[in-house]
């Protein structure tokens, strides 16, 4: 049935056929031919679908997305049922999950699989920006966004890693200092981590720092929240087209269309204050380096040719929003699920006190230099960065054309996903998977290994972007943190849960948790702020 509904332009075919022989010939011959041909058709399709990685196939239209649930917990079962490699028809998408690292390793350094899917989502991005732009847009991008990031400092070497360094700890004080102001009382520490993240990329992006209580923090990031929320509501439509025109989901998708445009009226504010004191000789964050680009094609005569013809400022903006929503809910997420695994885990908690303790001593705070000293503590982070596999289906690819995978055919066009969480919980790949256990990272001679089936920032042409910033980040958040607080519940609370949230990212349910002042406060030590860094709304 399904594949008489998919291919209705055969049937018309058919039909044709067969109102042309009915007007020449008697009934038998024209029932005869109408079922050889339906025959042959049902032929050939049958083969094309041999051709395809095996999987579960649903009820047309629809095919499996009813039976969809939680997409990576589904996947996973569907998994161990098909194997590493299986697709399956979600509406009219055909979806192919990779579970094997190896097999994810080959197709994504593959410049076929660096597409995104033509989805009703991504028309409403208009494909601008990094993350869903692909071809000669996405290419020129993440070439001259490799190249500028590391000027602002996403590098482990040079003056660059110094004034990452400056930035991020900037931050880690002014959190460390809300934390110490909650008196060791149980808070939800979750708008707290949001805030000191987004200043970090706020502040390489846009030279822009929010302070506690701000108005256009908690309008943005509401704008956000929305946004994934209603991106939810309308998720069916990315498969079945039809879906948005029914009542209600219209509106949604005006309405995330709307975020959009209010959150692109924030940077444009932004845009037009740096254009007035543009110096075109120093850049001062990632808006700077765009408009310094902008103005160079223009007196170069290949303004028409840059950003492959797109509009310079939409694409500026996107690039802003894509920096902002990757960088921020990430890194927040991941230092959340931290703090769970602390609470969970007692003695990993004491034994990364104690290597802060013994590494750094109680004089002062940790420094990325300390990273290299401090296995343990590092690879606590490592550890929770494969239980929690933030995102775990990584960012939908799409082959630009038909390609061979393992003997299999992946059409052009298909969504094709990596199964992160299941590589990052195989039980053939990791002793005990389930166990939070760090030292699984640390080899006898005492180094740390990141074993290649070790994925969170996903791998190949596409990867993570802004991976050495989040290392960066996540560590200094967290060794300053670990060194500074005794995480602890309220008396008598339950465990955080295991089961996360799922939305951009996987973050843990909220918590509520009492973050101790360990031996003697830290004195502040005044960091001077990056120079060009403007301060928004109030303390
Ligand atoms: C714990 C933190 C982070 C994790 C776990 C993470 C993970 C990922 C993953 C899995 C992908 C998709 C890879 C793929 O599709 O194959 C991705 C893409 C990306 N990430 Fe991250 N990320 C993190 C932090 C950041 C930060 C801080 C930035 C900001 C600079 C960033 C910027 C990006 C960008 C721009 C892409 C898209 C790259 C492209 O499409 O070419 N990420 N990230």
């Amino acid at each position: 049935m399904l594949l008489f509904i998919t291919n209705s332009k055969i049937l018309w075919g058919i039909w044709q056929v067969l109102n042309f022989c009915v007007s020449r010939t008697s009934t038998p011959l024209l029932l005869a031919t109408g079922v050889i041909l339906l025959l042959v058709r049902l032929i050939m399709i049958l083969r094309e679908i041999r051709k395809l990685p095996p999987g579960p196939w649903g009820p047309p239209v629809v095919g499996y997305l009813p039976f969809l649930g939680v997409r990576h917990k589904t996947f996973l079962q569907l998994a161990r049922s098909y194997g590493t490699l299986f697709s399956t028809r979600l509406g009219n998408q055909l979806t192919v999950v990779l579970s094997d690292y190896k097999l994810i390793r080959e197709a994504f350094r593959r410049e076929e699989f660096t597409g995104r899917p033509s989805t009703p989502m991504m028309h409403t991005l208009d494909g601008l920006g990094i993350i869903n732009s692909d071809g000669r847009l996405w290419k020129s991008q993440r070439r001259f966004l490799h190249e500028k990031l590391r000027e602002f400092g996403m590098t482990y070497m040079g003056n660059g890693k110094k004034m990452m360094e400056g930035r991020i700890k900037n931050e880690v004080h002014d959190l460390m200092d809300n934390l110490r102001r909650s008196e060791g009382s149980p808070i939800d520490a979750n708008p707290l981590f949001a805030l000191a993240v987004s200043n970090v990329i706020c502040g390489i992006t846009m030279s822009v720092r929010f302070n506690h209580g701000d108005a256009r923090f908690e309008r943005l990031n509401f704008l956000i929240e929305e946004g994934m929320r209603l991106f939810g509501e309308v998720h069916y439509g990315e498969y079945i087209p039809l879906y948005n025109y029914l009542p209600g989901k219209a509106q949604a998708k005006e309405k995330v269309a709307q975020n959009r445009a209010e959150m692109f009226a924030f940077y444009q504010t932004l845009i037009d204050e740096h254009r007035e004191t543009l110096d075109i000789n120093n850049s001062r964050d990632l808006i700077d380096v765009y408009l310094i680009e902008i103005e160079k094609a223009k007196s170069e005569g290949r303004a028409g040719e840059l950003f492959e013809g797109r509009d310079h400022e939409l694409q500026l903006k996107q690039i802003l929003g894509d920096l902002f929503s990757a960088g921020m809910e990430t890194i927040k997420s991941s230092l959340m699920w931290m703090i769970v695994f602390m609470l969970r885990n007692p003695d990993v908690k004491r034994r990364v006190q104690e290597e802060l303790d013994s590494v750094v001593g109680r004089g002062r705070l940790p420094n990325i230099e300390d990273m290299a000293h401090l296995p343990y503590t590092e690879t606590t982070i490592l550890e929770t960065l494969r239980m929690s596999s933030i995102v775990p289906l990584a960012t939908t690819h799409s082959p630009t054309r038909d390609v061979n995978l393992n003997g299999y055919k992946i059409p052009a066009g298909s969504q094709v996903v990596p199964l992160i969480n299941c590589v990052h919980m195989d039980p053939n790949l990791w002793d005990e998977p389930k166990q939070f256990n760090p030292s699984r990272f640390i080899d006898d001679d005492g180094k740390i290994r990141r074993p290649e089936y070790f994925m969170p920032f996903g791998v190949g042409r596409r990867m993570c972007l802004g991976d050495i910033l989040a290392r960066m980040e996540m560590f200094m958040f967290f060794a300053c943190m670990m060194h500074q607080f005794d995480i602890c519940l309220e008396d008598g609370a339950s465990l955080p849960s295991l089961e996360g949230i799922v939305g951009a990212t996987i973050a843990p349910m909220s918590f509520r948790v009492k973050f101790v002042p360990r031996g003697a406060p830290e004195p502040p030590i005044p960091i001077p702020d990056h120079p060009h860094l403007r301060h928004v709304g109030a303390h």
